[in-house]
């Protein structure tokens, strides 16, 4: 697909927009409804290349399983594979051979999982060989590398022999996740103890009761549309299918935007987004919702307010080095991210107007292409690779189309 060029709106943007279905929660349902031999029914599920590879590999009896560039799809099905004791290669896109899966592998391998490395030690591809209950059911993990590690034994727990103990070591990262892994096990009446000061988290071998499960709208694709009312000069815009109480960590968009000029109402289909004044600074930890850091840094330059980030180490393992990723972008439309303390502390602004229409790189990050097509609000810029957001919200351009020129 050709590079597309976002405008500004001609007239003030007033729309509805019915948002994309979450593929964290589309792909535990579609894991936990596997562990419950395929008896419920979900409803909602999301159109994500990251879902729909998911929904592929699981009804196939191929022996590799190619998970393309999706970080969830690789990490819960190779636990699932493993469990069920199925012969399956697990590999994905180039990228994905570079994003760790050691800690993973380690905590199968305790479990009782054959599984070996077919490449670099850690790290994709990987050969499971089936599995034998090794007696051992607790396992110690990183909570400061990929949350979801612990989702994907988490989900695989309650199939176990004896169930499942997680002992979570060092900061735990994505906390939301892990949370909404326990919920939707929950949903399909499931049980758990969490003991979030000790670290500890108990699933108990039982059975998963099918279920009729919805999968919410995304907030992560909600964010896009906060940047585009926070960056416009006059805009309404009501998102269909967001819950106030949600699963998803990143409706925290909420109230970082809250900061950035975007007041949420809730109504009875979504909310509601309108624009309010901003502050011209403000600190926030990304720990919690790390696939937000993007859509902020661009927002910020592109609107003038100063953010300390912290909490974004994380962004290093993902679809592309995402801190490069933006630093190397960011110039173009007149900002920087720098990093104030090594590894933990950055600020992101804006120096300079910028005074050519900017072309931005994507990075086969879907993130980096919405992140970065709201600053179209105020000047025109182009995004090169826009096919990249099928990953996670492929009507994005048709969505954005509604509101404004692209072209
Ligand atoms: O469990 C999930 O659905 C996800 C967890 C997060 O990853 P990490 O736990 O690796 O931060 C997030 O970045 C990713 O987009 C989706
Ligand atoms: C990091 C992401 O996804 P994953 O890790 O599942 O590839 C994302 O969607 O931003």
């Amino acid at each position: 697909m050709q590079a597309v060029t976002v405008y500004p709106p001609l007239a003030p943007i007033q729309a509805k927009i019915q948002l994309a279905a979450s593929k964290s929660e589309s792909n535990r349902a579609l894991i936990i409804n596997a562990l419950s031999n395929f008896g419920g029914q979900l409803s909602n599920v999301s159109a994500a290349r990251d879902t729909q590879t998911m929904l592929r590999l699981l009804q196939s009896s191929e022996t590799v399983a190619d998970v393309l560039d999706a970080g969830t799809t690789m990490r819960f099905l190779t636990a699932y594979f493993a469990v069920t004791g199925q012969n399956k290669t697990m590999t994905g896109t180039p990228r994905m051979c570079e994003r760790p899966i050691g800690i993973l592998v380690d905590a199968l391998r305790t479990l009782g999982a054959d599984i070996t490395y077919l490449g670099k030690d850690g790290y994709p591809p990987t050969q499971l060989n089936g599995f034998t209950y090794s007696g051992e059911n607790k396992v110690r993990i990183r909570g400061d590398v990929s949350s979801q590690y612990i989702s994907a034994l988490l989900m695989v727990g309650p199939t176990l022999p004896e169930g499942i103990t997680l002992e979570l070591t060092g900061e735990v990262g994505s906390r939301p996740y892990i949370e909404m892994t326990l919920q939707q096990m929950v949903a399909f009446g499931a049980t758990f103890e969490a003991d979030w000061e000790q670290k500890i988290i108990r699933v108990p071998a039982q059975k998963y009761t099918p279920t009729h499960y919805q999968v919410e709208s995304d907030w992560s694709g909600a964010s896009y549309w906060y940047s585009v009312v926070a960056l416009a000069e006059q805009a309404e815009v009501e998102l269909l299918g967001l819950k106030e109480n949600s699963l998803q960590g990143d409706s925290a968009i909420v109230d970082i935007m809250r900061q950035m000029g975007v007041e949420s109402t809730f109504t009875a289909q979504g909310v509601l987004l309108t624009k309010i004044p901003a502050q011209e600074a403000f600190a926030w930890d990304f720990t919690d919702c790390p696939d937000l850091a993007q859509t902020v840094a661009a927002c910020a330059v592109a609107k003038g307010i100063t953010v300390t980030m912290t909490g974004i180490e994380s962004l290093k393992i993902k679809e592309t080095d995402r801190v490069a990723a933006l630093q190397a972008e960011l110039p173009k439309i007149g900002g920087e991210l720098v990093e104030v303390e090594s590894n933990t502390q950055y600020v992101v602004r804006r120096t300079v107007a910028p005074t050519t229409q900017p072309t931005i790189e994507t990075y086969d990050d879907h993130r980096m292409a919405m992140a970065f097509a709201p600053v179209g609000m105020v000047m025109p810029i182009v995004i090169e690779e826009p096919h990249v957001v099928a990953k996670s919200y492929p009507s994005f351009w048709e969505d954005l189309k509604k509101v404004t020129t692209v072209e």
